[in-house]
């Protein structure tokens, strides 16, 4: 049998029952359809895209047209053997999902106050959630099948971990620094974790909190960007693939939350000016961007789990100019997500949503890095923003432009570490005058409900770079826009392609993410309307 890379790409006897790490992905059914064809390599499909075009009549009617669009897609079949590299590889989520999947790898259980934990993937909507694929042809019963089978999709087992921080620190102490993770777990898994040492990073330190100075020995030589830091992180992914004999690289961010840059005209405005202003070693350019243009030149995915613009106008139109996907901002992982769908619960249930004050507090090192004011603004501004397109949507509750409250507060507390505590009032108007408080207490533990968001993000992004389309007529398939915005239900600001609208409801964003790929194997949506059960 081949041999297996093991999380750090250090190869491994196949243990008994592991999956072909470079075999073709099993799927769990197959599309019987004259739209379908399976090939040795690929799925294609021909599907109709339906949705319904809205005019208005000079007497201001609306007038609804059913529209239809031809395309086809095409799916890779070949699952490819892939690398991940975090940015912040050090960190609380670094660190946890790195341990996360090699126990889940190693199959591993442990001892802990409640009994015996197994690895799980928890929390990931890919690996831990499903699909209604259907109906029992016999009985008419829903039958369901994992999200990670819609499509031929890696598995996060399978994925070589590595990358970047400007701490030092092995991935076995970073473990320790956490402070997540059960020792029990963690005394099984130290020894792989030691040997996992973070490339030396970028650090700016004006675009970080001044407080996390005293963690950055692990740095490259220069304070602002420049183009030997480009071209370092771009040898750095070269090096990591071909060490590790890997198909495809994906960079995820998951460093510290930097402050905003300014958008400065001749410098961070188009791709040719960003280029140009990396080369000057322009002191406005994040290390989040120079590790995003460094990706986007070696056609490497990059994808932002922090909230500060590390997309400015330059990187994207970089980004469409190569073709390459990007993907952001901001893991949504706790606090924003319950409010993303307990606010599309209200207002799509005509209740009229007047306030939302959101409190957290948290003691982890991401916390303590919020604790300063331009980088606690990038995360205000994610988290403010996710009611925007549920409000506008009900012109029923709410006048053009009116909107309610909504303050986002968050405090450092050392005390709590990573068990961060998020405290919620919703306060909306009733029928005839009635009032309704919700108020929510959630501890939301910050890294176990955020890795598996990066498992998440990361196996959608490698599948989406296997996925092409074309319209029927066309000759050619194509890439999707560069920008992912099929990303957005795990992340709090979804970056979509320039004039896009943004979607934050919940459940529209999983909506999309699943019937998307249902139309790659030629399914239409699922409806929900089951007249099957009520048409008789
Ligand atoms: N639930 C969550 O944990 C959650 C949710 C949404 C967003 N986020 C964001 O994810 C990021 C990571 O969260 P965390 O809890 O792991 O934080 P963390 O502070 O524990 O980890 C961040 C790591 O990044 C490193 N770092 C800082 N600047 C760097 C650079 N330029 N290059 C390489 N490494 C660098 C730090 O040394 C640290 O090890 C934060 O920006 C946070 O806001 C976290
Ligand atoms: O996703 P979510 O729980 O709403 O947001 C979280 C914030 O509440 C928290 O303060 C911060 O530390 C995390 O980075 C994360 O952004």
């Amino acid at each position: 049998m081949a041999p297996h890379a093991d999380i750090t790409g250090i190869q491994n006897p196949m243990q008994d029952g592991d999956r072909p790490s470079n075999g073709r992905g099993e799927e769990q059914f197959i599309v019987t359809a004259p739209n379908v064809v399976y090939s040795e390599d690929a799925i294609t499909s021909s599907y109709v895209y339906r949705t319904t075009s809205v005019s208005k009549t000079p007497t201001g009617q609306l007038v609804a047209k059913p529209t239809e669009t031809h395309f086809d897609f095409k799916v890779e079949r070949k699952i490819p053997k892939v690398g991940l590299m975090l940015v912040g590889w050090g960190g609380n989520n670094g660190s946890t999902v790195t341990a996360g999947i090699l126990a889940n790898r190693k199959k591993l259980s442990w001892a802990t106050r409640e009994g015996v934990q197994k690895a799980n993937y928890y929390g990931s909507v890919i690996m831990s959630s499903t699909v209604k694929l259907g109906n029992d042809a016999l009985t008419g019963d829903e039958v369901n099948v994992p999200f990670h089978k819609l499509l031929p999709m890696i598995h996060p087992d399978d994925l070589v971990i590595g990358g970047w921080d400007i701490s030092s620190m092995n991935l076995a102490d970073a473990m320790d620094r956490a402070q997540v993770l059960e020792p029990t777990l963690k005394t099984m898994i130290r020894k792989e974790m030691e040997n996992m040492k973070p490339l030396k990073s970028i650090y700016y330190p004006d675009f970080i909190a001044s407080n996390q100075g005293d963690r950055a020995d692990n740095v490259l030589d220069g304070s602002a960007a420049c183009q030997s830091h480009l071209e370092k992180i771009r040898t750095d992914i070269r090096d990591f693939k071909q060490s590790k004999d890997l198909d495809r690289v994906i960079v995820l961010w998951t460093a510290n939350t930097e402050r905003y840059a300014d958008i400065i005209a001749g410098v961070n405005d188009t791709a040719d000016n960003i280029l140009a202003a990396i080369q000057g070693g322009h002191s406005e350019i994040s290390p989040s961007s120079v590790f995003a243009v460094a990706c986007i030149l070696e056609g490497v995915p990059f994808i932002n789990g922090s909230p500060q613009n590390t997309f400015v106008p330059g990187v994207i139109s970089l980004a469409e100019r190569h073709n390459s996907y990007i993907g952001g901002d901001d893991f949504k992982s706790g606090q924003t997500k319950m409010k993303s769908a307990l606010v599309d619960f209200l207002i799509s249930a005509g209740i009229k949503l007047t306030s939302i004050a959101s409190y957290n507090h948290l003691g982890n090192n991401d916390g303590k890095n919020l604790a300063e004011q331009k980088q606690f603004r990038s995360k205000e501004i994610s988290k403010s923003n996710v009611v925007d397109d549920m409000v506008a949507a009900n012109h029923i509750l709410y006048a053009k432009d009116e909107h309610p409250d909504h303050t986002v507060v968050i405090k450092y507390m050392p005390a709590v570490g990573d068990h961060k505590r998020a405290l919620d009032e919703y306060y909306g108007e009733l029928f005839l005058g009635g009032r309704q408080i919700i108020s929510i207490f959630n501890v939301c533990e910050d890294s176990l409900l955020a890795s598996p968001l990066i498992i998440d993000l990361a196996l959608v992004t490698e599948m989406m770079t296997r996925i092409t389309w074309k319209h029927s007529t066309d000759e050619k398939f194509k890439n999707f826009h560069p920008v992912l915005s099929i990303l957005s239900f795990m992340l709090k600001a979804p970056l979509t392609p320039p004039g896009t609208p943004v979607v934050n409801a919940l459940a529209k964003q999983r909506n999309a993410l699943c019937n998307i790929f249902r139309a790659c194997v030629g399914l239409q949506p699922e409806s929900d309307m089951t007249l099957e059960h009520k048409l008789f």
